[in-house]
């Protein structure tokens, strides 16, 4: 059969919201042979390398895929924990807390599941659940606050793929970014303001995001305007001076010149010009991950160190603090309006399901 259907589908089942959390994905394991098919599955998207296919297919398998995974392997066993890569254990933790908060709330109205745009569990298989769990409506949260055609949008042509080979199509809300919703801006000022509390203010604050090409900026992509509103609304909760703070892009790839002020430079140079502390926070990584915890934390710590800087400290990724998955379930709620669930589609005189709807027909099956 060309087009799958629900299994298991009922007339009297009663409608149910699907509730599809998401994130980018990580290796299976932090070695050469796990990262090889990972790297390769990521950087064949062509959202997040826009290079025609021909040419990047060549400097994909001929350069990047021989030596990439080798480095990528390394620097990921040097984060990797007992229960596996950072970015799957806090993307777990996080569906496992709003998943509690819906059943608290909704009962069995809303089934929940999760998924990685790359690996597993794949976005497929997570629309496969929620339908046979009977969900007529989905609302999908990439966990990326600021909207990229390289991740969010991506994330968006994986649901459509998805989508092409079912029959009977649930309704679809799909949300873009928050990232300029109040209590986003409220959580992450809320954590700068406990990092405070704790170890005192620093010389700077420093917002770091993954990084883009410029290229995709120049071409209408609109994440680097995001960041930069992200950045803003947060330094107006903490009543922050233009020059307390500083946006900064993280995580180059390739030659082309990225999305400036690089984090790495700027860090290598904050000492001379008299900034001797800084704090770091990555208001783009719902998660803590490799380029968080690597890069931020040790990295570019030693960058900032070995050039004069004096008191360096990361302030971790939300991940699955409870104000954190308050608001991630508040934003969900919210894109549900409207939408009815207990309903089913009818008392079915007739025929109970496909197979006695069949029967009745006189139909093989
Ligand atoms: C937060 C948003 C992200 C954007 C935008 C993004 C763009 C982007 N990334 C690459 C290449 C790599 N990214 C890698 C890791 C990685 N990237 C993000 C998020 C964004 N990427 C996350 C959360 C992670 C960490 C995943 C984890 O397992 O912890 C990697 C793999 C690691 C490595 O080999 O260095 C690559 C490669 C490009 C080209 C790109 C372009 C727009
Ligand atoms: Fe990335
Ligand atoms: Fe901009």
């Amino acid at each position: 059969m060309k087009y799958q259907s629900q299994q298991g589908f009922t007339h009297k089942q009663a409608d149910k919201v699907g509730v599809l959390i998401t994130n980018l994905g990580t290796p299976e394991a932090p070695t050469k042979k796990a990262l090889k098919p990972y790297l390769k599955q990521f950087l064949s998207d062509p959202r997040v390398v826009e290079v025609p296919k021909l040419i990047w297919w060549f400097i994909l398998n001929g350069v990047i895929l021989r030596f990439r995974p080798k480095r990528s392997a390394h620097a990921y066993s040097t984060v990797w924990t007992e229960e596996g890569s950072p970015l799957l254990v806090h993307t777990k933790n996080q569906f496992t807390g709003i998943e509690k908060r819906f059943a608290d709330k909704w009962g069995d109205d809303v089934v929940v599941d999760f998924a990685m745009r790359y690996g597993q569990p794949s976005v497929d298989s997570a629309i496969d659940n929620l339908l046979n769990k009977g969900a007529r409506k989905i609302v999908v949260l990439p966990l990326y606050p600021q909207y990229c055609a390289s991740t969010t949008g991506s994330t968006f042509d994986a649901i459509a793929a998805d989508f092409t080979q079912r029959r009977w199509l649930p309704e679809l809300r799909f949300i873009n970014q928050y990232h300029d919703h109040d209590p986003y801006i409220t959580c992450i000022a809320q954590s700068i303001k406990a990092h405070w509390a704790n170890h005192g203010r620093a010389d700077k604050l420093l917002f770091s995001y993954h990084g883009i090409p410029k290229r995709y900026l120049l071409n209408g992509d609109p994440y680097h305007c995001q960041c930069y509103k992200t950045s803003r609304l947060i330094a107006q909760a903490l009543g922050l001076q233009a020059d307390e703070y500083m946006t900064v892009f993280q995580s180059r790839f390739g030659r082309e010149e990225w999305l400036k002020p690089y984090t790495d430079e700027t860090l290598k140079g904050l000492p001379a010009q008299g900034v001797k502390s800084v704090q770091v926070i990555c208001p783009g990584f719902s998660s803590d991950c490799l380029e968080t915890v690597e890069e931020i934390g040790e990295e570019n710590r030693e960058y900032f160190m070995e050039s004069g800087g004096e008191r360096y400290e990361y302030i971790t990724s939300l991940n699955a603090e409870e104000g954190h998955l308050d608001m991630l379930f508040e934003l969900l709620e919210q894109n549900m309006q409207g939408w009815k669930t207990g309903d089913a589609l009818g008392t079915a005189k007739t025929y109970e399901n496909r197979a006695e709807l069949a029967k009745a027909l006189g139909a093989e099956q």
